[in-house]
C-alpha cells in the first residue's frame, strides 16, 4: 500500500535532508506534498527527479487525504498545525521539542522502542538529536545491566544550530563576527545550547535528562548533562558515564554493542580507530568507541558516541518512524 506524505519545513536543513533520506530509503509514495512558511513558499524542491513547488502551510494543508507528515519547522508550527493535521487522519512525526513529554505522544528511537509507535494518537515525537544517538547506544546495555546514573558531556556541531550557526563557523573562520550565536564559535566552545532555565542547566541538558528517561521507561535513572557547542560543521560527540547496577565483563560489554541495531563499534586505539565526526557525518550509524572501565566506581564504563545529528539525530530517525507506520499498516 503507497501512502501520501507531507514534508513541512521542506526549505530548512532537516527538511531537505527529509528529501534526501525519503529518495534513499525508497519510501512506498503515492503523492507527496512540501510545505514552509510563507517567505520560503512558492520555491521549489526536486524529489526522485521531479520538481515540486512548496506550498505555503496553512490549516486546511492537511485536507487532502495525507497518511503521514514528517515535521521540523520549529515548536510553534508543532503546537499549532500538528493537532489539525492529526485531527484529518494523517499521523505527525514530529522533529520539534514541543510534544515530546506529552503523555498522549510516544517518543520514539526505531532501534530501542518501536513498540510505543502503535500507542500513538496522532502524534509521535523524534527526540532530541543527542537524546537520539545516546539511547541507540545504551538501551543494550540497560537491558543487560539496569543503568543506575548517566553523566552525558556533548560536543555539539555548529549544524545542530541551522544554516546560521553553520554559517557562524564558516564566517567566523575568516574573522567575521557571530551572527545566530553569542560570542564567535570558531577556536572556541560556548556550553550554552539554548536557553538558560532557572535551575542554571540549559533547555539542550534537560532535553536529554527528562527524553532519555521517557524513551527507557525508565524514571528512576539518575541523569546530568552538560551540552557544549564545539567549532565542528556537522556531526555531534558525546562523551557517556554510566554506572550500572549490575556488574559487567569489559568484552562482553563490547560484544552487545558489536550486536546492538544501528550501532558500529570503532574501538582500536593501538590504531587511532576511534568514532570522529568527520567519518559519523553523511552517515545513518552511531559511533561507539574508547569503551573503558570506570575505575572510580563499582561497576561503571566510558563510552565516546558520534553520530550525524542531522541524518540519524533527525531526519533519518523521523523516516525510520514512517517506515515503521508503513509496515503497521501493511500487515
Ligand atoms: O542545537 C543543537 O545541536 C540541537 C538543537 C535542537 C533544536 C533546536 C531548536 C529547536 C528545537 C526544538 O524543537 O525545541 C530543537 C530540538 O530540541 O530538536
Amino acid at each position: 500500500k503507497k501512502v501520501n506524505l507531507a514534508v513541512v519545513g521542506a526549505t530548512g536543513m532537516v527538511g531537505r535532508t527529509f528529501i534526501k533520506v525519503l529518495e534513499e530509503r525508497n519510501l512506498p509514495i503515492d503523492n507527496i506534498y512540501f510545505f514552509s512558511s510563507s517567505r520560503s513558499a512558492g520555491s521549489t524542491v526536486t524529489f526522485n527527479n521531479k520538481e515540486y513547488v512548496v506550498e505555503e502551510l496553512t490549516e486546511t494543508s492537511f485536507d487532502r487525504g495525507i497518511d503521514i507528515a514528517l515535521f521540523s519547522a520549529g515548536a510553534s508550527v508543532s503546537e499549532k498545525f500538528a493537532p489539525i493535521a492529526a485531527s484529518k487522519g494523517c499521523v505527525v512525526v514530529d522533529n520539534s521539542s514541543c510534544w515530546r513529554m506529552n503523555e498522549k505522544v510516544p517518543l520514539v528511537v526505531p532501534e530501542v522502542n518501536p513498540q510505543d509507535i502503535s500507542c500513538h494518537q496522532g502524534i509521535i515525537a523524534n527526540p532530541n538529536c543527542s537524546t537520539i544517538q545516546a539511547v541507540v547506544v545504551l538501551k543494550p546495555l540497560h537491558d543487560k545491566y539496569k543503568i543506575k546514573r548517566i553523566v552525558y558531556s556533548t560536543y555539539q556541531a555548529v549544524s545542530g544550530a541551522g544554516h546560521n550557526g553553520y554559517m557562524d563557523l564558516e564566517n567566523g573562520l575568516k574573522g567575521e563576527p557571530p551572527k545566530k550565536f553569542p560570542h564567535p564559535i570558531a577556536g572556541n566552545c560556548l556550553p550554552h545550547i539554548d536557553s538558560f532555565l532557572p535551575n542554571g542547566y540549559t533547555k539542550e541538558e534537560m532535553k536529554m535528562v527528562n527524553e532519555t528517561r521517557k524513551i527507557l521507561g525508565d524514571y528512576s535513572i539518575r541523569i546530568t548533562a552538560t551540552t557544549v557547542r564545539v567549532p565542528v560543521f556537522n556531526g555531534h560527540s558525546e562523551s557517556i558515564n554510566v554506572e550500572f547496577e549490575k556488574q559487567f565483563d569489559l568484552e562482553e560489554l563490547k560484544e552487545v554493542l558489536r550486536n546492538a541495531p544501528g550501532v558500529v563499534v570503532q574501538d582500536d586505539v593501538a590504531n587511532n580507530v576511534y568514532p570522529m565526526p568527520i567519518y559519523a557525518s553523511g552517515r545513518d550509524e552511531t559511533f561507539v568507541g574508547r569503551i573503558r572501565r570506570d575505575e572510580s566506581v563499582e561497576s561503571g564504563v566510558n563510552l565516546w558516541v558520534v553520530a550525524d545529528n542531522i541524518r540519524k539525530g533527525a531526519a533519518t530517525n523521523a523516516v525510520q518512524i514512517a517506515e515503521e507506520l508503513i509496515k503497521m499498516w501493511n500487515k
